[in-house]
């Protein structure tokens, strides 16, 4: 049986600009190496210390619009149930085909936030892949399947995703964390969005700088061929983070980014998972 559900503590996202970075810190687990199951991503090595739980990582890209697409699975769990993170129509074939190849069952298609300059794949791959949920923020106020908010955990087999409310280049924008725990991916991993770029950004509120320093950062893009960065690594060199505050706002004042090519058909489309609503129902908001 799969299992997902929420710990929801009583932080909401409205009240989550008065946190200090402190309120939000994760201590990172000592673990012990010689008697972990270890595992090799294309970019970096992930540590569990139980056999319970094996994480299986995929970061695929879409180059009209530069996206990156995130596959993860537990491959321990008898039914290697996975997971997409802001899948894009125009790649959804090449991602299910991957999945099926690698033997995986998909169970969530989920997004970061509404995306303004592709349409996702979410809706597609719910008409393909019969029991998929879609995923979106409550605060991004569209439609999908399960509505997240902070604090939540979304399980998929025996490893699970904590949503983080960084909004800013959205209201509604979350980052998808791994989640604490000694049957966990070590270093943890964080699925920004276009919160926090490689040394770029989206706007942020600067809470995922309060993740552990070795946490590596995984964004919704990259448009200079950059895969993947640390927390660490961002707060000495990204450009705009790095700055004290007043620099930075003058600094995203005065991007002067062009107007998103797709975003008058995008933002629409993403309000609905990409398609219209393929079951009929209205959005369903998790319970715990
Ligand atoms: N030219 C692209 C859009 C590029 C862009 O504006 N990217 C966004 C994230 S996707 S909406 C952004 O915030 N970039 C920040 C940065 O510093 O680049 C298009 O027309 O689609």
């Amino acid at each position: 049986m799969l299992r997902f559900h929420f710990l929801r503590p009583s932080l909401s996202s409205s009240n989550l600009f008065n946190l200090s970075p402190q309120t939000l810190t994760f201590p990172l687990l000592s673990i012990s190496r010689s008697s972990n199951t270890a595992f090799r991503s294309q970019m970096g090595s992930y540590t569990t210390s139980s056999e319970s739980s094996k994480l299986l990582f995929r970061q695929l890209f879409e180059k009209e619009s530069s996206t990156y697409t995130y596959l993860l699975a537990d491959v321990a769990h008898p039914e290697k149930p996975a997971l997409l993170v802001d899948p894009v129509d125009k790649t959804v074939e090449r991602d299910l085909s991957l999945i099926k190849e690698l033997g995986l069952k998909l169970i969530y298609a989920m997004n970061t936030h509404v995306h303004a300059d592709h349409v996702t794949g979410t809706g597609l791959i719910k008409s393909r892949v019969p029991g998929v949920k879609s995923i979106i923020s409550k605060s991004s106020n569209s439609k999908a399947d399960l509505l997240v908010e902070h604090g939540d955990k979304i399980y998929f087999g025996n490893l699970f995703l904590e949503v983080r409310a960084t909004p800013g280049h959205t209201l509604g924008c979350v980052t998808y964390v791994t989640g604490d725990g000694s049957n966990q991916p070590q270093p943890r991993m964080a699925f920004t969005g276009d919160a926090l770029l490689i040394r770029g950004c989206g706007r942020t509120d600067f809470q995922i700088l309060s993740l552990p320093k070795d946490t590596f950062l995984y964004p919704a893009h990259d448009y200079k061929g950059f895969t993947v960065s640390t927390v660490g690594e961002e707060m000495l060199y990204n450009p705009r983070l790095s700055k004290d505050e007043e620099t930075f706002k003058h600094i995203m004042e005065n991007l002067n980014l062009p107007y998103p090519k797709m975003i008058d058909v995008a933002v629409p489309a993403n309000m609905v998972c990409g398609l219209q609503d393929l079951t009929g129902k209205s959005a369903e908001t998790m319970s715990s």
